[in-house]
């Protein structure tokens, strides 16, 4: 019987990509046969969508077919489902949308409002759909088929019923390296999120394993396709924690057939304005300060001071008269010009207010108009040589640095930062090195403050050629000295976005959140977290922060109840972690059991926790398909991997990533060992809340390593 079914379905399939074919074929055809045909009668290209009927039929399946082009080879079928409605239609529903020769749908895109039922029908609500179904794929060939029948009473003996719900069929496989989409899978609380309009803010909150993150990106197609103009032009920004992370997620947009999402972890959200890698990481602690609001104030002061060894007086003699600028003088105008310009606009304002105070002191015996004076003290090498060296363009990077000094940091810290999280900060300054994660905040932040170095172009120099001795009159010193020119410093230098959307939010910290907002400022957003496993000592205050963020834009949220992830049996134990850590947790319902409980296991030697790290592994990759993570206290992190690199093989370690909890953020593996608890809880100030989600990680199979029985964090266990 199911035989009979999915040769039904193959034959469908197989129609479906037999009119891509054709289509593309003919559409290649009407291209290659010259531009006339899209041409109107007034010589002005036609648009696509106002073509003729047979030419918008052809462009159509050709787009499908382009797309098609695009969608990962690993994807799970084109055409991944089918409703039968009461009415006695049949839709089937895919990743793209292609329509027959006759424009008579073939396969709905899942984003389109027909496919609306497949993902929203339940047997008290069918929306006029008596069964569901779900085709699994292999390339072009059907495997499986899995039915819902969500109205029996329409239902007649034609309709046949097979599989065990497609839903639990998709959670059970082991998980690869790269995340899935679960666009034949969706849930109805997941499909309104989905779905929800783009205005304004939208928020997806849950605990973890509910689809936070894979329902997001499934956000971002859909927004593409209801709203292709305003978000292909505007732009879609996707942020998460880590690279790691973006190289997980990264296969579910283009298996959905979209490409021109950008996706970003945080750390090299400023990489459009600094060169940043966005893969170094400071110190919980001083993670934690460089976050902080405080930052904005200090930052504006180190911008502000003035160059180290900057000259203190401008001397330039007209006529034989000099004319002397003091040190005073100097200030007040920096400090004038300063009050109006940021720093690397201000040049050319303070050039004018400096002749402006050179004129003020000219003698009256000098005959020279004030253009003639600006043009003869402008074009002197004395002159420009000063402003170069008294206003010099400030990098960002040179500003931060500033603050490895010690005493320049007391002067612009004093009253914001205390003289610990100085000493920690200018630590951290003081040793160079590529920009971290937190600062690329920061450096963000001093660009908005000082404005970017303007980027310069070298004149071409037509009159510095050796033989120009007779146009040597045309090039002024100041030419020589100065061959660059400016290209607007006024310019706004981020990269904006039409939406933006940010998983993990709990995990952002203020500063990053005015960064973000730089590039968002006519965004929409959707906002992805979960309080309960936020990294900073305070997650009440990064909700405070999301609050600001939202202001009075018109908000929506969206709540996701079901955890996918885990086995029942693990997240019973994670969630009595998460509840002593914080009480107001938002605890999901584990949908799947795997009937094995945890196992928390006692090293045999409690100083060295290496070889009960590698039994462990040994044990989980014989017991599961796929991945094995092993989630380690950063202290442990490079032991342990050595001592994991060294005595598992190679083939089985492809399956077997070393990381902290933090680098797990958002990431999922089949089985995985949480080494030593009590030290992970410990190393950061997220302290409990990271255990939670270390130990929420698994798909499969958990094993915790303990230095010794009386582990801490296992007494909430009970
Ligand atoms: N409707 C669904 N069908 C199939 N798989 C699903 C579905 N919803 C979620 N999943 C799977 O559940 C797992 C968890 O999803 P995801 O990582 O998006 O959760 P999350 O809420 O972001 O988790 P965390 O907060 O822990 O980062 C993923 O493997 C995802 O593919």
């Amino acid at each position: 019987m199911i035989a009979a079914e999915i040769a039904g379905e193959q034959a469908h399939v197989d129609q479906v990509y037999a009119r891509l074919g054709e289509a593309t074929r003919s559409a290649r055809q009407v291209a290659s046969e010259g531009r006339s045909r899209y041409q109107s009668d007034r010589q002005s290209y036609v648009r696509e969508e106002d073509g003729t009927g047979l030419y918008e039929r052809d462009v159509f399946a050709f787009q499908a077919a382009k797309r098609l082009a695009t969608l990962d080879a690993e994807h799970e079928g084109l055409v991944f489902g089918r409703l039968d409605r009461a009415d006695r239609q049949t839709h089937y529903i895919g990743r793209i949308g292609v329509r027959d020769e006759d424009y008579e749908p073939l396969v709905i895109d899942w984003r389109a409002p027909a496919a609306e039922p497949f993902y929203r029908a339940t047997p008290t609500k069918p929306m006029n759909v008596i069964r569901r179904r779900v085709l699994r794929s292999r390339g072009q060939q059907v495997i499986g088929i899995e039915d819902d029948l969500l109205d029996d009473e329409h239902a007649d003996d034609t309709l046949v019923v097979v599989g065990e719900g497609a839903l639990m069929a998709a959670l059970s496989r082991a998980r690869g390296a790269q995340m899935r989409d679960i666009v034949a899978t969706i849930q109805a609380e997941q499909d309104e999120a989905i779905r929800a309009p783009y205005q304004g803010v939208t928020m997806i909150t849950g605990g973890p394993g509910t689809g936070k993150t894979v329902v997001a990106l499934h956000r971002a197609a859909y927004l593409l396709y209801s709203n292709r103009r305003r978000f292909e032009s505007g732009g879609v920004l996707v942020v998460g924690p880590s690279r790691v992370f973006m190289n997980y997620i990264e296969r579910v947009l283009p298996s959905l057939g979209e490409e021109s999402v950008t996706l970003r972890p945080i750390g090299a959200v400023a990489s459009d304005v600094v060169k940043l890698s966005g893969e170094r990481t400071d110190s919980a602690e001083v993670a934690g300060i460089k976050g902080r609001l405080a930052m904005v104030g200090v930052l504006k002061r180190v911008a502000a001071l003035p160059t180290k060894g900057a000259p203190d007086i401008l001397a330039v003699t007209i006529k034989g008269e000099p004319l002397v600028l003091r040190v005073d003088q100097l200030n007040r105008i920096r400090t004038d010009v300063l009050s109006r310009y940021r720093v690397n606009q201000g040049r050319a304002a303070a050039e004018s207010a400096l002749l402006n105070a050179l004129w003020a002191l000219k003698p009256a015996q000098i005959e020279l108009d004030r253009d003639q004076f600006d043009e003869q003290i402008g074009s002197m090498a004395s002159f420009r040589m000063f402003c170069n060296a008294w206003w010099p363009y400030l990098s960002a990077e040179e500003a931060l640095a500033r603050l490895g000094d010690r005493d320049t940091l007391r002067q612009v810290a004093a009253g914001s930062l205390s003289d610990h999280d100085q000493q920690l900060l200018a630590d951290s300054f003081a040793g160079g090195g590529e920009p971290t994660i937190a600062d690329g905040a920061l450096l963000d932040e001093l660009i908005d403050r000082i404005g970017p170095v303007p980027q310069t172009e070298t004149e071409p120099n037509i009159f510095l050629d050796d033989e120009g001795s007779q146009v040597s009159e045309l090039v002024t010193v100041a030419d020589r000295l100065s061959v660059q020119r400016e290209v607007d410093p006024f310019a706004e230098p981020y990269q904006t976005y039409a939406h933006i959307l940010l998983d993990e939010a709990q995990d952002i910290s203020p500063m990053q959140w005015r960064m973000l907002r730089r590039r968002g400022q006519h965004a929409s957003w959707t906002i992805v977290g979960d309080p309960a496993q936020s990294s900073w000592p305070d997650p009440d205050e990064v909700q405070r922060a999301i609050q600001q963020v939202i202001g009075k834009a018109p908000h929506r949220e969206f709540h996701m109840s079901t955890n996918y992830r885990s086995p029942a049996e693990v997240f019973e134990l994670a969630a009595k972690v998460a509840l002593h850590a914080y009480p107001k947790a938002d605890l999901p319902k584990a949908v799947r059991s795997v009937g094995i409980e945890p196992e928390l296991r006692v090293a045999q030697r409690g100083d060295d926790l290496g070889p009960d790290a590698v039994r462990a592994v040994r044990d989980l990759l014989t017991v599961v398909e796929g991945t094995v993570g092993v989630i380690c206290p950063p202290s442990l992190l490079d032991s342990v991997e050595t001592k994991i690199n060294s005595e598992i093989d190679d083939h089985d370690l492809r399956r077997v990533i070393v990381v902290t909890a933090l680098q797990a953020k958002g990431l999922e593996y089949d089985g995985v060992l949480v080494v030593s608890p009590d030290d992970l809880v410990s190393q950061t100030p997220g302290g409990e809340r990271v255990l939670y989600v270390a130990l929420t990680r698994p798909t499969q199979r958990l094993i915790t390593l303990d230095r010794t029985p009386g582990a801490t964090w296992r007494r909430p266990l009970g």
